[in-house]
């Protein structure tokens, strides 16, 4: 049974407590689904707001880096706990806040249960090694220390799961983290607080600040006391955090968009890569940097495949992420309804041909909702618009091609480089693509989304900047590495 409540006012957490921004001010947050329905207010905090927050981090951080891993690892612990314990009410928040299933919401929420659990463990893990000095007399080894203050500047589309892939092992490896949440998700953001205050952690070790990307964030990654600033969403904004980051000498990393294509090969099992290309392009709504967008097809099975493409989408249901009936949720905001509507139309006057879909999802129940079909395209070329740019939506473009390598070509033919999948049961299909796909992430007979929390993740090209999270990859970006000679 969940306890989650609808309209709400929420605060930020700063050094401990639960206040409201300094100027008092909120703006509703509200369910795509139902835009007449208000999920909660949140604050619209100023930059004073955060400066509390970052003082109150730094000063939090000369205790926090002392504690031993096995004692961060457990206030870890038992936010896992608490999490789980909540998981209802805090998927409930995700699913009326951002429109994703309600499944999905739960499985994302569960996510960040075992990512909490990863992390925790990590502190009892080796931090250096051991190297032998010229000297024979002396000991010379590597240690890691923490940043100090780190900056999380997080999107909407996975607003459990990534706050928590890159405050868990920001906080694991010693540093202290402001959490900058999308102000369209900032209640399930301070719900995960909740759970890591119930939890017990120390005053301003971990601060929740809600505001205007353009105030809280610019000022985040500006602040001269943060150590390093971990972000992901747009490459426009991703590139701004990133500048500022550098011109202040402070860490950053960036996982931004995506354009992932999936290659049907000829010899493929057409029913699963069917489902690959489904499951990766419309769950979540298309709204992954994961997700599927160029679908390039061998031309010997291209009409098979389409056709069972097109019947598998007409069952889609479209609806609130609540019920239990509802495949695809809305798009987030109506922003990126009118974002995703705009490429559509792009994709129709540059010459593509639409298949299926391309108008706003209508129907009963859904005419307060910001719902978009689920969208195909074919005839479309490598310079349109929606090949190269990241919709964020549930558009699938249909591309043919005449052999392996003019795929792999097609595939490559992108600013990014996330993810990238094939289906083939050619073993010298799967090396070439392996060797020759500039993606980060190269998945085999599997879709594109999907990201195990125990693997490095991250992309090339201008997906990234080029660091990796999750997984001991993290502990890259969140430390920095002292090499230590002792003599006696
Ligand atoms: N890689 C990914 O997972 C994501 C990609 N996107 C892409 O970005 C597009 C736009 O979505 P938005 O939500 O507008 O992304 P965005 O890049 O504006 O938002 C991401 C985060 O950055 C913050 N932010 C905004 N302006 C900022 C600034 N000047 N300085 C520092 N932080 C700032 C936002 O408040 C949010 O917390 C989407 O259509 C999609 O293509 C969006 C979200 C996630
Ligand atoms: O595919 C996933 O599970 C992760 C996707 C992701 O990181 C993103 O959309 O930002």
């Amino acid at each position: 049974m969940t306890t989650f409540q609808v309209e709400q006012t929420y605060s930020n957490y700063i050094n401990g407590e639960w206040v409201k921004a300094t100027s008092g001010e909120t703006e509703p947050s509200i369910n795509p689904a139902n835009r007449k329905e208000v999920v909660g207010y949140v604050p619209t905090s100023g930059v004073e707001d955060l400066n509390r927050a970052v003082a109150a981090a730094k000063e939090a951080a000369k205790d926090w880096r002392r504690l031993s891993g096995a004692e961060r690892g457990n206030y870890l612990f038992q936010a896992a706990n608490v999490l789980e314990r909540r998981a209802d009410e805090v998927a409930e928040a995700m699913t009326r806040e951002m429109g994703k299933t309600l499944p999905e919401a739960k499985g994302e929420t569960l996510r960040g249960v075992a990512i909490l659990r990863y992390y925790a463990g990590e502190g009892m893990r080796k931090t250096g090694d051991v190297i032998p000095s010229t000297d024979s007399e002396a000991l010379m080894f590597t240690t890691r220390v923490p940043l100090g203050v780190v900056g999380v500047i997080a999107p909407w589309n996975f607003p459990v799961a990534i706050p928590i892939w890159k405050t868990a092992p920001a906080l694991i490896y010693g540093n202290t983290v402001v959490l900058k949440p999308a102000q369209e998700t900032a209640v399930t953001a301070a719900k995960v607080m909740e759970c890591f205050e119930e939890a017990g952690i120390p005053a301003g070790v971990l601060n929740l600040v809600c505001g205007r990307g353009s105030v809280i964030g610019s000022a985040l990654a500006e602040h001269p006391d943060v150590g390093g600033i971990t972000f992901t969403g747009s490459n426009e904004v991703g590139k701004r955090v990133g500048g500022a980051a550098l011109a202040r000498g402070a860490k950053y990393q960036l996982e931004m968009g995506g354009k992932n294509p999936i290659i049907i090969a000829a010899d493929a099992d057409l029913d699963l890569a069917v489902e690959a290309t489904i499951s990766g392009g419309l769950k979540s709504t298309g709204q992954k940097c994961t997700a599927t967008s160029k679908v390039i097809i061998e031309r010997k099975v291209y009409d098979a495949f389409k056709e069972k493409l097109l019947s598998q989408i007409q069952e889609i249901r479209l609806g609130d992420g609540m019920s239990s009936g509802s495949w695809m949720g809305p798009c987030a905001s109506e922003g990126q309804l009118n974002t995703v509507l705009s490429y559509i139309q792009k994709g129709q006057d540059e010459g593509a041909v639409l298949l299926t879909g391309g108008k706003r999802g209508d129907g009963p129940g859904l005419e307060e909702g910001f719902y978009v079909q689920p969208t195909v395209f074919e005839g479309v070329e490598s310079h349109m618009s929606i090949a190269r740019e990241e919709i964020f939506g549930p558009v699938l473009a249909l591309i043919a091609v005449d052999s392996l390598e003019e795929a792999i070509e097609a595939a490559n033919d992108s600013d990014y480089g996330l993810s990238a999948s094939i289906y083939t049961q050619n073993v010298g299909a799967m090396l070439s693509f392996i060797r020759d796909m500039d993606a980060g992430l190269v998945r085999i007979n599997a879709e594109t989304a999907g990201v195990e929390l125990q693997a490095p993740f991250g992309g090339m090209k201008m997906s990234s900047s080029h660091s990796r999270e999750q997984g001991q990859a993290a502990i890259e970006f969140f430390t920095a590495i002292k090499t230590v000679f002792v003599k006696s």
